[in-house]
């Protein structure tokens, strides 16, 4: 089903939003990107219109919605790094908790009533089952998974009160790039595992820091749930048809369902990339889990979600595809 009137997209120059945006084009449907750019780019936006601002602007959100009729929202937009955000809590509050209420309080100005909101695997904290569930019970032991509590629960409060749908998506780990090599994971400074791995192998950096070895794992290092970008961002298009179509509000767990620890991601990557990758073992990092790994058998079964890319080879291949390109064509060393 293709919305009649433009997706809002916020955050559609980062990396999981700017896929989001070509899938939404490709599809068939109007796109408008809002951001400030804080750590996306402008030329990720390959597609859509782009309305650079930010979030804290009501005036801004005010000026989009009286100008647009808005068919739904996806909202993208947050700082993302667990580690950070122990240390400046305050940043991660004010950007992804209070932020997205600005958002969703200029929605009820307009009557906008859609919104798919990019939730965590952090909300669940360590783990009590092998496999994490939407019904896991969540002690989020960082305050970026706090703040994407809050804004869950603030969801089910305004669509109780306000009649405002929503779909939660909780990724787990977002991984590889868009398959046609058009973009992929640009993150500066870059903190995620995969794309630190592949910047190594291509001689970028000339080791990958493995943080930590005497968790309670096989191998010691810290087992993640890799999930390629483009089967993420097809559950937004599922979960957009679903809002579109009149379904209720939900939530749902994303991921492959099958972890993989640090040392298997570095092994993999030398085999994918064919090249000697140096890692040096180093301190554990404040507020990571040992073990996240989802069980997204309700995504499957309720929005009909088929993910394409489970084979974390194929994943790796793409986004080593994607840092040969983009040191290539942006001359990046
Ligand atoms: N990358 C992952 O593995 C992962 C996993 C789980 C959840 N998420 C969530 O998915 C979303 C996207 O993650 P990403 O990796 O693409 O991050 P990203 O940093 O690449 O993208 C975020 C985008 O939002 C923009 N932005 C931030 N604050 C803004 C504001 N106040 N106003 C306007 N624009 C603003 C940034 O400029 C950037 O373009 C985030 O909400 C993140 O918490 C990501
Ligand atoms: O140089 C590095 C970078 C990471 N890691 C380890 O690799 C694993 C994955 O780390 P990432 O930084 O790639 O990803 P996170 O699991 O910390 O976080 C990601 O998934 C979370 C949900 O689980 C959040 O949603 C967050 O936004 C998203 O970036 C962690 O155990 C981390 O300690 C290393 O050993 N060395």
């Amino acid at each position: 089903m293709k919305a009649l009137f433009p997706v809002l997209v916020v955050g559609g120059a980062g990396y999981i939003g700017s896929h989001m945006v070509k899938m939404l084009v490709q599809s068939g449907h109007e796109v408008i990107v809002l951001d400030n750019l804080s750590t996306g780019f402008r030329d990720a936006v390959h597609y859509g219109r782009l309305i650079e601002g930010d979030l804290a602007d009501q005036a801004l959100l005010d000026r989009i919605f009286a100008e647009n009729s808005i068919a739904a929202v996806m909202h993208f937009a947050a700082l993302s790094q667990v580690g950070e955000s122990m240390h400046e809590p305050a940043r991660y509050y004010r950007n992804n908790v209070a932020n997205t209420q600005n958002l969703l309080d200029a929605m009820l100005r307009h009557g906008v009533r859609r919104f798919i909101f990019s939730s965590t695997a952090a909300i669940f904290g360590e783990p009590e089952a092998s496999l994490i569930n939407e019904q896991h019970p969540q002690r989020p032991i960082n305050p970026y998974g706090r703040g994407k509590r809050m804004v869950e629960e603030m969801l089910g409060d305004y669509d109780r009160a306000y009649g405002l749908r929503s779909v939660c998506l909780r990724y787990f780990n977002a991984a590889g790039a868009d398959p046609e090599g058009e973009l992929g994971e640009r993150h500066d400074p870059e903190s995620h595992l995969i794309p630190l791995v592949l910047q190594t192998a291509s001689g970028r950096r000339d080791h990958i820091a493995v943080y930590g070895n005497d968790y309670p794992t096989p191998d010691g290092t810290c087992i993640r749930d890799y999930i390629h970008v483009w089967d993420l961002c097809s559950a937004h298009l599922l979960a957009l048809e679903h809002l579109l179509a009149n379904g209720g509000s939900d939530i749902f767990n994303l991921g492959n369902g099958t972890g993989f620890s640090v040392r298997q991601i570095i092994d993999t990557a030398r085999r994918v990339t064919g090249q000697i990758i140096p890692e040096i073992v180093q301190e554990r990092r404040a507020g990571d889990p040992a073990v996240l790994v989802a069980d997204s058998q309700k995504a499957r079964r309720e929005l009909g979600w088929q993910p394409r890319f489970e084979d974390l080879e194929t994943i790796m291949g793409h986004a080593w595809e994607w840092e040969q390109i983009y040191t290539s064509v942006f001359g990046v060393r």
